[in-house]
């Protein structure tokens, strides 16, 4: 037995929600170019959960279903006063959803039925959790979620309490849709293997927050900001970037494991920024982010993954940037729960060998003697 490292290569799932083929991503088999451009989140969410576009009805009544479901347990919301202010956002996300569980006596069904509607649940609750605990570490109370506004016009709203501008509900909406599904990424793979083992829907979200947060997934986008915060000046993009790497350090925001030449969702997010840029009359961020890409392409050969514009994207919109994996959640949370239903559908328990590197024929020694 060999083990391939980190699974490279390795087609571990059947799946019909999303592919990745010749750098082509589709979600249900439409061009996410086009989803980017002509679809709202709501929209694709119902596309990932049930395998077509909705007519105007069947997203009215998915609408109606976020804004019913909107609000979260006040037991929850006091219990996230508690939290610590400097939590890491992640794990106090990580936290909450698990929360959510203990008050919904339907956790533990997992019917396709009950799975679905926690699903809905979670992709409108996600949101108010965030939002909530923005406000609570700065001594605000949590902002009720409006009714029959988008989800990414009711986070926006929920973050400050005032009626988000348009633009920008039109921009995270975008952002929503470009990151919602990514086949068998690690978190969505985490989200696989907890529910295969028959477990519930939320400890398998649980364990999907648990994967996205780290640095080398979704964590990334925070990474990036941190690093263009410390450039701070396009013309130390140079001697940044070549010092770190001439230390063999990773640049944030590059890179991807199935795509070589480049992510389809980065130019989305870097035309974003751009126009951002202009209609904030301040292109510094903007500026620093192409000098960074066009030297790491040019010293390694390696492109902008979906994390790197996002980074600029957010700040110009005014989002702290420990909110920006946390928005990655909102986003992805439909794909992981599409996967988790999925999996359901045809369930096999997920568990693959390990290639043995260890000791061999060792003897117990008695503690007095070791
Ligand atoms: C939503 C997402 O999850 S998108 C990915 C977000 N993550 C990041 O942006 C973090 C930075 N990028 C990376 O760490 C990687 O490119 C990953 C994790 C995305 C992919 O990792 P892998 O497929 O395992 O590639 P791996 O890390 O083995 O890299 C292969 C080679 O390219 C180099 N490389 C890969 N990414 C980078 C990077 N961002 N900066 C510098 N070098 C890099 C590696 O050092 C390695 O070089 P070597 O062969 O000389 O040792
Ligand atoms: O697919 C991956 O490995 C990471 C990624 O881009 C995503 O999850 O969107």
């Amino acid at each position: 037995m060999t083990a391939t490292k980190g699974l490279e290569g390795i087609v571990a799932a059947t799946s019909s929600i999303s592919s990745i083929h010749d750098g082509v991503l589709a979600y249900r088999g439409i061009n996410i170019d086009e989803l980017a451009e002509r679809a709202s989140f709501e929209e694709t969410a119902y596309l990932l959960w049930y395998g077509k576009l909705p007519n105007r009805a069947e997203l009215d009544r998915l609408r109606q279903q976020f804004s019913d479901y909107a609000e979260v347990p006040e037991v929850v919301l006091e219990q996230m006063k508690l939290y610590p202010q400097t939590a890491n956002t992640m794990a106090v996300l990580r936290t909450a959803v698990s929360a959510l569980a203990l008050y919904d006596e339907n956790a533990n069904d997992n019917s396709r039925e009950s799975n679905q509607l926690k699903a809905i649940k979670l992709q409108t609750q996600i949101p108010t959790l965030i939002a909530a605990f923005a406000r609570i570490r700065e001594g605000k109370e949590p902002v009720a979620p409006l009714k029959n506004v988008s989800i990414a016009h009711n986070f926006l709203y929920m973050l400050t309490g005032e009626e988000p501008d348009p633009i920008a509900v039109r921009a995270l909406d975008q952002a929503l849709v470009l990151h919602a599904d990514h086949e068998l990424n690690a978190s969505t793979f985490s989200a696989r293997v907890t529910i295969a083992t028959l477990s519930d829907i939320y400890s398998g979200v649980t364990s999907a927050i648990g994967t996205l947060k780290g640095p080398l997934h979704g964590g990334a986008n925070e990474a990036v900001m941190i690093m263009l915060a410390e450039i701070g000046t396009l013309d130390q993009v140079e001697p940044y970037i070549l010092k770190k790497l001439a230390n063999k350090e990773k640049i944030m925001g590059f890179g991807h494991r199935v795509y070589k030449n480049g992510d389809p969702r980065a130019k989305h997010l870097q035309n974003m920024s751009r126009q951002l840029s202009i209609l904030k009359g301040d292109s510094t961020l903007y500026d620093i982010s192409v000098k960074v890409e066009q030297l790491v392409t040019s010293q390694k050969g390696l492109k902008p993954n979906v994390d790197f514009y996002s980074a600029s994207v957010y700040t110009m919109l005014g989002i702290p940037r420990d909110l920006f994996t946390p928005i990655f959640a909102i986003s992805r949370l439909s794909g992981w729960t599409a996967h988790i239903l999925e999996q359901l559908e045809d369930n096999r328990l997920i568990r693959p060998r390990a290639e043995y590197t260890g000791a061999t024929n060792q003897k117990y020694i008695p503690i007095e003697l070791r």
